[in-house]
């Protein structure tokens, strides 16, 4: 199983969201960034790296939410959500389409990777 972290940023009452572009697995989809753990690399330590990797911003980890385990049709993955918050650095999108700041009203009308589903109703209810 692929184990994959992914962070809910949130400044200003909003929560930053990712689209994948064309040519990435899932393409168009919408996600939290982040992704692949490295082996022997913690899960902090993995989101910390992925989040300046793909949006060049520093972030504070707050809190672990649910773990959540997904097939799709090539592989399975278990994703670890992350809340944190944007602690300084310019947004730059290295590899996504488009970023969002969104009120968490509307983060149920995207087009959500089906892994991320259970994560954004969670996170609805904290
Ligand atoms: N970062 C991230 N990945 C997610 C989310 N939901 C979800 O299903 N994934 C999947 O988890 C994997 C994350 O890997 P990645 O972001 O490091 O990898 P990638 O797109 O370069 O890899 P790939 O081309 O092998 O899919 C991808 O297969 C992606 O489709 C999410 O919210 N955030």
């Amino acid at each position: 199983m692929i184990r994959v972290t992914c962070a809910l940023i949130e400044a200003n009452n909003k929560v930053l969201v990712v689209q994948r572009s064309e040519n990435m697995s899932l393409p168009n989809k919408w996600e939290f960034p982040g992704g692949k753990i490295e082996p022997n690399e913690s899960e902090r330590a993995c989101i910390i790296r992925e989040i300046k990797e793909e949006l060049n911003i520093d972030i504070t980890v707050l809190k672990r939410l649910s773990p959540c385990v997904y097939k799709y049709p090539k592989r399975s993955i278990q994703l670890i959500p992350f809340l944190a918050v944007h602690k300084g650095g310019e947004l730059k999108l290295a590899e996504h389409k488009k970023f969002l700041w969104l009120q968490k009203k509307d983060l149920l009308k995207l087009n959500w990777a089906e892994a991320d589903v259970p994560i954004v109703k969670e996170y609805l209810k904290i």
